[in-house]
Order: structure tokens, then C-alpha cells, then sequence
């Protein structure tokens, strides 16, 4: 481990980036590949200096430990280098907490090695619900964070996804839909391993579930870097093609897979909404049903307000949600576009309550 002595000062200042640093998360059920991903990252021969923490257990202790495994450049000239480092999270683990002592340990990482790195990822365990994790690093602008969300990337494994699926025992089957459901970019991994009657299943399933994540096909998590950094999955202001193209393409995929806990579903209206009653029934779904049977667990949509002439984004995670300006126009083409994505989704009952909120 190297000692704060040894870090490199920059002589020139204006060499570090002011600008935030993204961080992705990394999930997959248990020897999907994350940990395949990660080495091929960390021996990849690519531009970006990447730093990966690594969520473990200290062994025989009770304070959580992350890991941070880096081969990044030093700006001395000794090219790339690898380095570990510990931080100590005494209030919890980053898997089943909400806390932000993880991003305040990262943060503080970041501040001592601000030089080292211009990109982080973040390794869940293979049995973590990502959701409590994806809020956390969901930071309000008001935080003044140097960190900023760039997606979730789930790794699933072609050959074990769907008997992970079908595993009766609920939590194995809950933990997995979640991985998928919550996902930015999805690797199917180990494809090699399987037929293409079985891809055909694992995709359909997975689109069923969430039909808004990119879904790519790997051989020992190879993949191009660019197809899975850089995602700008929550601070984008650009609309989704998928939400204001393609929705009818997806929806014909959306085919129900028994006993499902979780799925995707689809909502199109026209016309133009009323700000105040949309956030009101956002408010109300989030917050005062979202511990009936329904729960919603990730919503997108591209919606067209009274009074504007562009479009809005919604993006929503468990219970919270924001409304996104783009300067995408939507020249009086009043089509909304929304994607729900949770368990027990009546889509009709949804449909209906969106449906009251147009002007
Ligand atoms: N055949 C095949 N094996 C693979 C592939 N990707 C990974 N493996 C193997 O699958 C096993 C599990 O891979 P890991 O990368 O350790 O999986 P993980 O997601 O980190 O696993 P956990 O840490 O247990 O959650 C290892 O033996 C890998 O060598 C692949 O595409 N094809």
C-alpha cells in the first residue's frame, strides 16, 4: 500500500479534471464474471484511468472494509502502476445500508488521489440488492459531490440466468430480477457456454424484465470499454431513442415469464400534462402505494408538460424521483412515452391515473 508521501503532485494545476468523476456500479449474481470484468479491465489496454472498489468483509472483524484496486498512470512517467488501498466503513456495509458514509469514504478517497483516477467502479457482492446502492450514489446537485452516477452494470450469467430464475427459493430469484430490473447495461456473459434456443430464452426474459437496459453479449466479460462507461444513464438530458422510437418494437418483446417478480411494463398517452397533478401522482405512487402490493422500483419517461415547448425526462429510483429539462422540441408531436418497472403493476390502473393528469 502505498503511503500519502508517495502520491504525485501535479505540476500543472490545471492538468486535473474539475469536472465529476462517474461512477458506475457493478452487480451480477454470484460467478456471473464481475470479477472476469474487472481483471479484464484492470489489464485492458485502454485511455481511461479506472480505480475499482472492491465491497468486502475483513475477515474476523466487524468493520467493513472497501478495496480499492487501481492500475492507473502515476503522471510521473512511470507509466501505469497498480496500487491497493483500504477504506474503512465503521457505520456499515455499502450492500445493505443506505448510508453515506461509502460515498463521504469515497469522496475522501478521491480528494488524496484526485490525480490517479477519472473513473470509478464500483463491485457489489454477488447477493447485493442494488437498488439501496444506486440511491446512494444518486446525489442531489445540492451535495456538491465530486462523484456522479453513471449507471448500473449487471453481469448475468447465460448458462446459470435462468435457473437462477427459476430457483424456488424467492430470494435468489427477488436478488436476481432486482440486478436486472435496476441495470443500465447488462452483459450476458458466458455465451459461449450456451445454445441459441437458451440465448433466445435468457434475452426474452430479461427484456420482460427490464426493457430499457442495453443487453450485450460476452465471452469471459470481454467487451469494448466504450459500450459500458460513460452511460450518463442519470444525468443525461437527451431523451432515450427507445422512449421516443422504438417503444412499440420493445413492447412486442414483452412477453410474461411465469410467476414473475418483477417486469417492465409500458404506458403511451397523448397530449400535454398538468406539472402539478403529474407530480402529485408521482408522490403518490412512490410514496403512499409503494408499500401495497405494488412496488416500483425504477421508472423512466420522456413527457411533454402544459406550457413547454420541449420535452422533459422523468427518471425515477424506489422512492426518488426528478424531472430532467432537454432542449429536445417536441414540435406538437404530444406523445409521452413512460416506462414503469417494479412488481405487481397494474398497467391498466396505471395507465388510468396518467391518463387524469393530461390538460
Ligand atoms: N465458460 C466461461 N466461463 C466463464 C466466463 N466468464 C467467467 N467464467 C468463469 O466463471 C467463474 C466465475 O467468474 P467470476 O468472474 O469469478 O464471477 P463473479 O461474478 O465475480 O463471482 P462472485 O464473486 O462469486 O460473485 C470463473 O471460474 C470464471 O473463469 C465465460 O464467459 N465463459
Amino acid at each position: 500500500m502505498e503511503n500519502d508521501d508517495d502520491i504525485p503532485t501535479l505540476v500543472d494545476e490545471t492538468a486535473i479534471s474539475p469536472s465529476k468523476v462517474p461512477v458506475s456500479i457493478l452487480t451480477g449474481y454470484l460467478g456471473a464474471g464481475k470479477t472476469t470484468l474487472l481483471n479484464y479491465i484492470l489489464t485492458a489496454n485502454h485511455q481511461r484511468r479506472i480505480a475499482v472498489i472492491l465491497n468486502e468483509f475483513a475477515s474476523g472483524s466487524a468493520m467493513e472494509h472497501l478495496q480499492l484496486t487501481s492500475t492507473t498512470d502515476d503522471n510521473n512517467g512511470n507509466g501505469r502502476q497498480r496500487y491497493e488501498d483500504w477504506l474503512e466503513l465503521r457505520n456499515g456495509c455499502l450492500c445493505c445500508s443506505v448510508k453515506d458514509v461509502g460515498v463521504q469514504a469515497i469522496e475522501q478517497l478521491l480528494e488524496k488521489r484526485r490525480n490517479h483516477f477519472d473513473y470509478i467502479l464500483l463491485e457489489t457482492t454477488g447477493v447485493a440488492d442494488p437498488l439501496p446502492i444506486v440511491k446512494m450514489f444518486w446525489l442531489d446537485d445540492e451535495l456538491h459531490s465530486d462523484l456522479i452516477l453513471d449507471g448500473l452494470i449487471t453481469v448475468i450469467d447465460a448458462y446459470h440466468g435462468l435457473k437462477n430464475y427459476a430457483d424456488d427459493r424467492h430470494q435468489e430469484k427477488a436478488l436476481w430480477s432486482r440486478q436486472v430490473a435496476m441495470a443500465d447495461v447488462i452483459l450476458v456473459n458466458k455465451i459461449d457456454l450456451v445454445s441459441e434456443e437458451e440465448k433466445a430464452k435468457i434475452h426474452s426474459l430479461i427484456k420482460s424484465i427490464n426493457i430499457t437496459a442495453q443487453i450485450y453479449e460476452t465471452t469471459r466479460s470481454c467487451i469494448d470499454l466504450s459500450l459500458i462507461l460513460d452511460r450518463h444513464a442519470y444525468n443525461t438530458d437527451t431523451p432515450p431513442d427507445y422512449l421516443l422510437k422504438n417503444i412499440h418494437e420493445h413492447t412486442s418483446t414483452l412477453i410474461p415469464h411465469g410467476h414473475q417478480t418483477l417486469n417492465s411494463i409500458t404506458i403511451e398517452l397523448n397530449g400535454k400534462f398538468d406539472f402539478n397533478k403529474l407530480d402529485q401522482l408521482i408522490i403518490q405512487l412512490l410514496w403512499n402505494e409503494q408499500n401495497t402490493t405494488q412496488e416500483i422500483v425504477r421508472m423512466k419517461g420522456v413527457l411533454c408538460l402544459h406550457n413547454e415547448s420541449t420535452y422533459k425526462l422523468l427518471q425515477a429510483v424506489g422512492q426518488m424521483y426528478e424531472f430532467i429539462a432537454t432542449k429536445e422540441n417536441h414540435n406538437d408531436n404530444l406523445r409521452n412515452c413512460l416506462v414503469l418497472i417494479g412488481s405487481n403493476l397494474n398497467q391498466e390502473y396505471l395507465r388510468e391515473q396518467f391518463q387524469q393528469c393530461i390538460t
